[in-house]
């Protein structure tokens, strides 16, 4: 078995002369919280409905649960709950009567156990007492969380969710996502589209990452955490020394480095302090989208000689520490010292070459 819930290769949708997606290799790991992440308009609807089976590739080939799609749709899709572009409920039936319809479509569900189905989908979505109540007059948030219960009517091994949370106010938002929550700790395998940066953080083990079509990134969330640049500041009141040493480490190079002298110094006390900045390299090329890379550790690329060998490419563990030591063993007067890395939001935009959206 297939330890992947979704696996795309060169998977590309084109629309006439425009390339909605564009050969993308999505690796979708079983159990996984994967959150599909792209500015609008970048195809990750697309993608998902080829997933399902909605729209023929135009080239490329999808397996999702370990069948090749579209020819296994018949075996596949009664274990897959999908949310697309909110399902189309009849507004004058009551919540329930709308799942029990959806039900009623799905050959795979015996009738005999359907109520009881639906009472538990409603249950499960926080729904229950507004089962008798018309879709129609249902909030914004109360139809996709009854959306989200036609997507569980039957036990799922895998959730397709395009934009779940889109329109939905702060409370239904939080509730939509910690739903989500539930479903991925039950084991269940959860394909999540979002534009926003905040909920893929706050929800999500993995990312993909979708500009223009193309899969530009994916990989663990603390992948994506590392895959940033990474720089190091020194305050200091000796700026050629520091950056000698930052040289002779390896982190100075005249693109990476620069030095700012302040006018009055806040960072530390007393004027004449200049922020020596650096690139710390390594982390850059941190593996993405293909997984852990070999690139060598920080501390050996730091190439320090004496001393422990930091081998923890953590550049707020001991590697910190070494290029501290270094820099005092040479004389530098260090005041102030930090390592700091680049946002994910940065990181998304230098990505993406857009910026995204990052309201909660
Ligand atoms: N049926 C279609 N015919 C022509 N173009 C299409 C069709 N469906 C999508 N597109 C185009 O393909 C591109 C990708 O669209 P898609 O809906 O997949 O993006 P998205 O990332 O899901 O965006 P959004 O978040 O806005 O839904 C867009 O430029 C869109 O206009």
């Amino acid at each position: 078995m297939s330890d992947l819930a979704i696996r795309t290769d060169g998977l590309t949708k084109r629309f006439r002369a425009q390339v909605a997606v564009d050969g993308i290799d999505l690796a979708v790991p079983r159990g996984s919280v994967f959150g599909f992440l792209g500015p609008n308009g970048s195809g990750k609807t697309t993608t998902i409905r080829m997933l399902l089976g909605l729209v023929g590739a135009t080239a490329g080939t999808a397996q999702v649960l370990g069948t090749d799609m579209p020819k296994g749709l018949d075996d596949v899709l009664p274990r897959v709950g999908a949310l697309v572009e909110g399902p189309a409920f009849a507004p004058f039936l009551s919540g329930a009567a709308n799942l029990a319809r959806f039900d009623a479509a799905d050959r795979h569900a015996a009738p005999s156990t359907r109520a009881r189905r639906v009472a538990d989908a409603l249950d499960r979505v926080g729904l229950s007492h507004a089962a008798r109540k018309k879709a129609g007059a249902y909030s914004l948030g109360m139809k996709q969380r009854l959306g989200l219960a036609n997507a569980l009517l039957m036990p799922r091994d895998l959730l397709v969710l395009d934009e779940p949370t889109n329109g939905l106010d702060p409370q239904g938002t939080r509730e939509v996502r910690s739903l989500i929550r539930s479903f991925a700790a039950d084991g269940t395998t959860v394909f999540v589209s979002s534009h926003l940066l905040a909920e893929v953080e706050q929800l999500c083990t993995h990312v993909g990452v979708m500009s223009a079509g193309r899969l530009v990134a994916q990989g663990t969330l603390e992948e994506f955490h590392r895959s940033g640049e990474s720089r190091v500041e020194v305050v200091t009141p000796d700026p050629e020394a520091a950056l000698a040493v930052l040289s002779r480490l390896g982190l100075a190079t005249d693109a990476a480095a620069s030095v700012e002298r302040a006018a009055d110094a806040t960072a530390s006390g007393g004027s004449g302090d200049a922020l020596v900045t650096a690139a710390l390299p390594g982390d850059r090329n941190h593996a993405l989208p293909d997984g852990p890379a070999d690139d060598p550790a920080l501390g050996p690329a730091l190439g320090l000689r004496d001393g422990p060998a930091p081998v923890d490419r953590d550049p707020d563990g001991p590697a910190a520490e070494a290029i501290v030591a270094a820099l005092v063993r040479d004389g530098v007067r260090v005041r102030g010292f930090a390592i700091r890395r680049t946002s994910l939001e940065q990181r998304f935009v230098e990505l993406t070459g857009e910026g995204f959206d990052v309201v909660a």
